[in-house]
């Protein structure tokens, strides 16, 4: 008979190899230090090689009398300032009709443009403005207005006007009207008049001869919220217009402070109809909860008559200074952006998020609408939304799986007036899109047979200038030609340019001419009955290898790499540092779990509530799915990730604690319960942790907090599991469970920003000490002005350095 005692033999996984580890003394750890310095010095000299390989951000394209000139701004990091130095690189298309080639004849240098914030070409490319914001809280915003040969006008506008322009391309929204002779914007409004002391202490009421040196000082005055994570000093995005030929600046009134206003873009001139102003809102007045990567904040299209008191007013002139009523035009939808009008100006376009804002997810599956557009300028107040293209829950194989765009062109369209160009994830890559209007068609128009990553970047005419990139391949720009079947459906034709100037360096094209690159599908593991049927199917993971492993037949060591988000993707197209470790000798596998963006609804909304073991679960399988496959040697796998990629990788070297040799964390969530009370967004612990939005409060329970901690990857660091006995214990009888201490072991590298406000230092750092705590090797190194993205260039340098040297280290490379 069985006892009824359940015993026990203590087995300790982790601590056992530690202490080996520990054994080899101070000399081991001396030739490490010194090995190390040789490497830092011989992988300085590469990194800064990637570092340094410029983007290619945006394109536009202008039609003058001798052909269509391409104006393409790039940037590059400046290590030395720690900066991104901006340029722009012009050059002249010239088509041959009969061959379909095409050339860009550019110009033989680009031109850095110091201290611009933004530059915006007027419609009809004859301007020019370039902003340049403030780098304090004193000087003015200035504006230029260029011509083809000279400066025509320069504006300053004071702070007590208004602070910076918003160019972060979300609130951001600078737009021409169509005569050319205004420009809206969207700029931070001055803050609320601090109270001010004088010499002997006491309150006065204005600052009126306030001297400082005589003792007398400006007080706080009462705290304003701000719009989180990437936006300190941000707290009332404002819509203004100026004039560019006075440079009069109006601040447009009748919005409301609970509404902060971005993408604003002007209505279409009709003869005698009024103009609107037209622009994305926030509410913000009771509590602004982060809005970086938070596509749940509810936001409406909103629109606001403009005053022209060039061209004569239908208002009595003693109502000039009286405010417009604001109009929203999305009521019935939780989430409107970025409003675009069609051609011929009958239709307002704009984006939704309501797949986010109602679930609470921070980013998920979008939708486009229109309304139309009165040609009398009389706006009535319930709209009519029309959908163009819904919310996609689950696709057939090979079909389009929902929409996930970040913003659209300012002229996406074709010259038949209704087909809308626009660039979306589609699975792990970036794919264009065409969208006719008229027949609802939605077609790829980068190649179906393309496992790189496309991003629309202008049109001319009808064909498209593009960026393309792979994890193996730095961006190029493609041309597209359209050609249309005998049906009158229209496909692009794809040709490369010929660009020296977008030539890498020796060390680069080295580095990465003999990797290869392919998606795997991974079938996932524990599928469960409730689960949607979009949430059973397979995920994907970029593997990206070098073929001279493949000829040896020796595996080289992998890293795995884990998005953020978790909404989020890693869309197969070129990241620097990510070649950089490809370069010098790692595979990847860049794992796109259920929860990424790219995939539907279903599976993305598979994830919440199930954090921190679905997620990880998929990340296993993907790393099981390569081992099986050969493309792994299961002896030298590390794991790299951040934010809630630093989450998984946490929480990976916990839960599978023998699985990798290394880790490396950046800005890691690794307590949700420590987290909640400081993030500016408590809201997604809540619901990254219950799955609903039901939980959220600003004064979590002892329950919520208990399950928070559960979750969280800090509940891994060692823990006891209990586990049936293997048959070979058979012998002992009354011994039929084994009790396991499980513990971290994985030398970790954590990588943490100061500034963060997302996911603040204080959570690494917790974590950090409990590793030392259980004697696990850990190195940190904290950078004190970098928030959340840990991207300023010596940031990201100094970041992706220590990870190879570390990864080295325990790799044996
Ligand atoms: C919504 C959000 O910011 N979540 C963070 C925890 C996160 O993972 N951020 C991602 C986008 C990142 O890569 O930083």
């Amino acid at each position: 008979m069985m006892s009824d005692c359940i015993l026990v033999v203590v087995a300790k996984v982790g601590l056992q190899d530690q202490l080996t580890m520990d054994s080899y003394g101070t000399d081991t750890v001396k030739e490490l230090d010194q090995t190390s310095e040789e490497e830092y010095a011989t992988q300085s000299k590469l990194i800064k090689e990637f570092i340094t390989i410029p983007s290619i951000d945006k394109a536009w394209i202008f039609n003058s009398g001798s052909g269509p000139q391409a104006m393409v701004a790039m940037s590059q990091a400046n290590l030395l300032a720690n900066k991104r130095r901006k340029f722009m690189l012009s050059g002249h298309i010239s088509k041959e009709s009969s061959n379909l080639s095409v050339n860009f004849h550019w110009a033989p240098f680009p031109v850095e443009m110091t201290g611009a914030s933004a530059f915006v070409p007027s419609p009809s490319g004859l301007k020019l403005l370039v902003v340049r914001n403030p780098d304090d809280k004193e000087s003015p915003t200035k504006f230029e207005i260029w011509s083809s040969s000279h400066l025509e006008k320069e504006f300053h506008i004071p702070q007590k006007v208004h602070g910076s322009v918003y160019v972060d391309g979300w609130f951001e929204g600078i737009s021409w009207n169509s005569d050319e002779t205004c420009v809206a914007y969207v700029a931070e409004e001055p803050s609320l008049p601090k109270p001010t002391f004088d010499h002997l202490g006491y309150y006065t009421k204005d600052n009126v001869g306030l001297d400082k040196d005589i003792g007398s000082w400006k007080g706080q005055g009462d705290w304003e919220e701000e719009w989180g994570e990437a936006y300190a000093g941000k707290r009332q995005p404002a819509l203004f217009v100026i004039n560019v030929d006075s440079g009069e600046v109006e601040h447009i009134k009748g919005v409301p402070r609970s509404i902060s206003v971005g993408q604003v873009v002007w209505s279409p001139s009709s003869k005698g109809s009024a103009k609107y102003l037209v622009f994305a809102g926030w509410l913000g007045d009771k509590r602004k909860f982060g809005i970086k990567y938070c596509y749940n904040r509810p936001c409406s299209i909103y629109a606001i008559k403009f005053r022209d008191a060039s061209a004569g007013s239908d208002e009595p002139k003693d109502n000039a200074k009286e405010a417009f009523p604001i109009h929203n035009l999305t009521k019935s939808i939780s989430s409107g952006f970025s409003p675009l009008f069609s051609k011929d100006g009958k239709f307002l376009l704009f984006l939704s998020a309501k797949t986010a804002v109602d679930s609470g997810a921070h980013w998920g599956t979008e939708s486009l609408h229109k309304i139309n557009w009165p040609s009398d300028g009389k706006l009535s107040e319930s709209t009519d939304i029309v959908d163009l293209i819904p919310v996609v829950n689950c696709a057939d194989d090979g079909c389009f799986p929902g929409l996930y765009v970040t913003g659209l062109l300012s002229d996406p369209w074709l010259s038949d007036g209704h087909t809308l160009m626009l660039s979306s994830y589609w699975h792990s890559c970036r794919v264009i899109l065409s969208l006719n209007m008229l027949s609802g068609e939605l077609s790829r128009a980068s190649p179906n047979d393309s496992d790189c990553s496309w991003s629309v970047l202008a049109l001319d005419g009808d064909d498209i200038v593009a960026v393309c990139s792979s994890p193996v391949s730095v961006p190029e720009i493609k041309y597209g030609k359209k050609v249309v079947d005998p049906a009158g459906r229209p496909s692009w034709q794809w040709l490369d340019i010929p660009n020296p100037i977008f030539k890498s360096s020796e060390k680069v094209t080295s580095g990465l001419s003999s990797l290869e690159f392919k998606i795997l599908k991974v079938p996932v593991s524990n599928v469960s009955e409730c689960l949607t049927k979009g949430a059973k199917k397979p995920i994907e993971a970029i593997y990206v290898s070098s073929s001279k492993s493949k000829e040896n037949g020796i595996c080289d060591p992998l890293v795995v790499i884990v998005h953020g988000g978790p909404h989020s993707v890693a869309p197969c197209s070129f990241s620097k540092t990510l070649a950089y470790l490809s370069s010098i000798g790692y595979s990847l596998l860049i794992v796109n779990y259920r929860g990424s963006l790219g995939f539907g609804e279903d599976a993305l909304q598979s994830l919440p509530g199930k954090v921190g073991s679905q997620d990880v679960n998929d990340v296993l399988s993907a790393v099981d799915h390569a081992v099986e496959m050969g493309l792994a040697d299961p002896s030298r796998i590390t794991v790299l990730g951040g934010s809630h990629g630093g989450f998984l990788t946490t929480h990976l070297i916990g839960q599978a604690p023998n699985k990798f040799v290394a880790a490396a964390a950046r800005n890691p969530v690794c307590n949700l319960a420590s987290m909640v009370g400081i993030t500016d967004i408590p809201d997604w612990c809540f619901f990254e942790a219950y799955g609903d939005q039901t939980h959220y409060t600003e004064a979590p329970s002892p329950e919520d907090m208990s399950r928070f901690h559960q979750m969280s990857p800090i509940s891994h660091i060692s823990k006891v599991n209990t586990t049936p006995l293997p048959f070979f214990f058979d012998k002992f009888e009354d011994i039929h469970l084994m009790i396991l201490l499980v513990q971290v072991k994985t030398p970790t590298l954590f990588l943490l920003g100061t500034m963060d406000l997302r996911v603040p230092i204080s959570n690494g750092i917790q974590y950090v000490r409990a590793l030392k705590e259980k004697g696990v090797e850990v190195k940190v190194l904290v950078f004190p002005n970098d928030n959340h993205p840990l991207d300023r260039p010596q940031t990201d340098y100094e970041s992706f350095l220590n990870i190879a040297v570390w990864f080295n280290k325990y790799c044996k490379l």
